[in-house]
């Protein structure tokens, strides 16, 4: 499978999973059939494939409710919901799937599941009578639905991973940042920041398919997942506006190629110098400087406008840490009062920057 067939299957999993995520009426109703253990075969969506396998049954036609299906779930057969689930078509419908098509599954209710879904592509959820499991079928994808304890273990687990990845960010950034202010960064340095906020990122990914699957019931670790992720996209997308080789390129781009790299291609120095548009043969040792982006922006109020009016102007941070009042007044936007706030706020972050370093 192909890293784009990957992530569209991730995708895929990703909206039926929060179309059955507890605290979905759709989620209640199949919980209520599993605890009845009668048993259930649903099919979402009624095309023209459902159509032509769908054999008998009664037509029902009434609103989706948790308490329907469960009430029709007792009946042998299959549930035929509309296409947005917010209906249910029929009950008590025979399945005839194509016979030839591959199924891995034993049990008939499982195999007419997985072979319906690979002929139609429909969504097609299988509720054992007797192994307590619900299982998604959608093409070639199977899903069994895990319990939501073990899920909610998974995510806590996660999320102290990331508090763990995310200290060694931060410490890596703040190291970044005095160098920076002392003009004495390499690629190295760079590389090994934007490693790392990558990182994050997978994590931060893996979280929330957690949270997806959680629903409802995932609500803290989505909180926590917010309080310790505020900013952090934005903050990548500086770095890369800092060090891009071309200050025309789409930082959000380079983010979003970054997060397709394979876990291999990662940890190559090589692939990061490319994505940052240099040569994959620059040595990490060389002297590099920062437009200033990352920098500037934690001054409070300053524009982004004037960011850019500054780093258009004056190139590289150091240049304008350089700048005197009257050098900085020149630049469009900026007047006296501006560029004293200007020279006063990179004197505070240098001050703090060196405070934070020997914590
Ligand atoms: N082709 C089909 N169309 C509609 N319903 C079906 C079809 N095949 C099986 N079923 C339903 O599945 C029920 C159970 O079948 P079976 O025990 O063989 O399945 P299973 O996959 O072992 O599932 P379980 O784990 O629930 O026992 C049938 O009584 C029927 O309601």
């Amino acid at each position: 499978m192909t890293d784009v067939e990957s992530k569209s299957g991730e995708k895929r999993l990703n909206e039926i999973l929060q179309f059955v995520a507890p605290g979905t009426p759709m989620r209640e109703g199949i919980e209520n059939v599993l605890r009845a253990k009668t048993g259930g075969l649903i099919v979402i969506g009624h095309n023209d494939k459902v159509k032509d396998i769908l054999d008998g049954g009664f037509s029902i036609n009434c609103t989706f409710s948790s308490a329907h299906l469960y009430e029709l779930a007792k009946m042998d057969g299959a549930i035929i919901l509309s296409d947005s689930g917010n209906k249910i078509l029929y009950a008590n419908a025979q399945l005839v799937p194509d016979p030839s098509i591959y199924s891995s599954e034993t049990g008939m209710r499982h195999r007419t599941a997985e072979r319906v879904a690979k002929q139609t592509g429909n969504l097609v959820i299988a509720i054992s009578q007797r192994r307590n499991v619900i299982t998604l079928y959608h093409g070639e994808l199977r899903y069994a639905l895990k319990e939501i304890g073990v899920i909610l273990t998974k995510a806590n687990q996660a999320i102290q991973t990331l508090e763990k990845y995310k200290t060694v960010l931060d410490h890596s950034i703040l190291n970044l940042g005095a160098l920076e202010l002392e003009d004495l960064v390499t690629f190295k340095e760079v590389l090994q920041v934007l490693h790392r906020f990558e990182m994050v990122l997978r994590i931060k990914d893996e979280i929330n398919d957690y949270v997806n699957e959680l629903g409802a019931e995932g609500h803290l670790i989505r909180l926590q997942l917010a309080e310790l992720l505020t900013g952090i996209e934005g903050e990548a997308v500086l770095l890369i506006k800092d060090y891009a080789n071309d200050k025309a390129v789409d930082p959000h781009q380079i983010v979003k190629q970054l997060q397709d790299l394979s876990s291999f291609e990662l940890i190559e120095d090589s692939v990061l110098f490319k994505l940052l548009g240099y040569s994959s043969f620059t040595n990490i040792d060389t002297p590099v400087m920062s437009r200033g982006y990352r920098m500037l922006s934690k001054i409070p109020r300053l524009p982004t406008i004037i960011i850019e009016n500054l780093v258009t102007d004056y190139k590289k941070l150091k240049h304008i840490m350089q700048a005197s009042v009257e050098q900085l007044d020149e630049v469009d936007g900026i007047g006296e009062v501006r560029a004293k706030k200007i020279i006063e706020g990179m004197k505070r972050l240098k001050d703090q920057l060196l405070i934070d370093r020997h914590l």
